[in-house]
């Protein structure tokens, strides 16, 4: 098969090495010094249980438009949730020219409706990507951890979107042949909602304090705090119209507090004086709280700091 990755960073380049070492075509997509030390050098990727080393295929996102999208088997929006909007927006027209599945793997709830609104409802696949941590350890080199799977389904679920639920089922396949423990879930915006359960969590607490995630659901103080802001992504899911239980956040607090040791994308994100997932992450859980009449304490708390705290601070102002 024939994969594009739009933003391979640290996931998407771990997925796409899976899918070059099982044979497949993969174009990868990303920019600056990442996208030039891979076009020089190739990429490496490792993991506990793989390793790629090896040439690869990447362009700049401008370049895409230069590729017959009817080659490819599937699109994958691997970047930050922040680059999805401009991303289906630069790429528009180019977009339509075949009827090919647009996958997103990244985490927050609203990805897959930037990209229904470009390439329509039909061709959109909800997705994320679960239990793996990776990140870009220098320009073409990239590290992970976990057993990395993939969770995709029809947008917003099999039963509105029944052909495209279909036509998955030979794409997973090959997923799972190529090491990539995939499935198909009936109901992917609930899958999504899930994973901000864990997210809202973890993220933004672990880029304030610079923790990683089993210090921070070990700590006697935070831990319950990881649990409030579960609790309040729950209510948000609930309020947005998505049933989330209180055993679903039994369920995530559970996986992420057993989980490896993993440093958050965002406090990794923090610690490269890069753009944080805020808006992403914390931003659906006060919005739906909001609008239900009971607003997200914790989250809006977490949040403020977060954003205070990113701004260089340059001490009292003296008149
Ligand atoms: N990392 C992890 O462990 C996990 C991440 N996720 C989620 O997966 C998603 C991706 O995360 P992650 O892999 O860490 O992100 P990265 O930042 O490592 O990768 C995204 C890549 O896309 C590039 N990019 C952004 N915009 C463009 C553009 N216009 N043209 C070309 N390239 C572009 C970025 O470049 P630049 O650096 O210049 O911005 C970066 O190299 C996020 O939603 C994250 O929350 C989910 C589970 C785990
Ligand atoms: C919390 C974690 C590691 C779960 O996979 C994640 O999604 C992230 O770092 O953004």
């Amino acid at each position: 098969m024939k994969f594009l990755i739009l933003g391979a960073g640290g996931i998407g380049c771990y997925y796409g090495a899976r899918l070059l070492a099982a044979g497949h075509q993969v174009v990868l997509v990303a920019r600056g010094e990442h996208l030039y030390a891979m076009q020089e050098r190739g990429l490496s990727v490792t993991h506990p249980q793989f390793s790629f080393h090896g040439a690869v295929t990447a362009l700049a996102l401008d370049e895409v438009a230069g590729r017959d999208l009817a080659e490819f088997d599937l699109v994958m929006v691997a970047a930050k949730a922040s680059a999805t909007a401009p991303m289906m927006a630069s790429l528009q027209d180019w977009l339509l020219t075949a009827p090919v599945p647009v996958l997103s793997i990244q985490n927050g709830v609203d990805n897959e409706a930037h990209i229904a609104a470009v390439v329509g409802q039909q061709r959109t696949v909800g997705g994320l990507a679960v239990r793996i941590g990776g990140h870009i350890l220098a320009p073409g080199v990239v590290e992970a951890t976990g057993v990395a799977q993939i969770e995709m389904g029809a947008w917003p679920d099999t039963e509105r979107n029944p052909h495209l639920a279909e036509a998955l089922l030979p794409v997973v396949a090959e997923l799972v042949a190529a090491g990539i423990p995939a499935a198909i879930t009936d109901h992917i915006e609930r899958a999504l909602w899930r994973k901000l359960v864990i997210n809202n969590g973890v993220n933004p607490l672990s880029a304030l304090t610079g923790l990683n995630t089993r210090q921070l659901t070990s700590d006697p103080v935070l831990g319950p705090t990881v649990y409030r802001l579960m609790e309040e992504t729950g209510r948000a899911a609930n309020a947005a119209g998505v049933a989330i239980s209180k055993d679903d956040v039994d369920a995530m607090f559970k996986l992420i507090s057993e989980f490896d040791a993993i440093k958050t994308s965002m406090l990794v994100d923090r610690e490269k004086g890069r753009a944080m997932e805020i808006d992403d992450i914390c931003g659906p859980v006060v919005h739906w709280c909001r609008q239900s009449g009971v607003r997200a304490e914790t989250t809006e708390l977490v949040q403020s700091l977060l954003l205070f705290n990113s701004q260089a601070w340059q001490g009292p102002q003296v008149s």
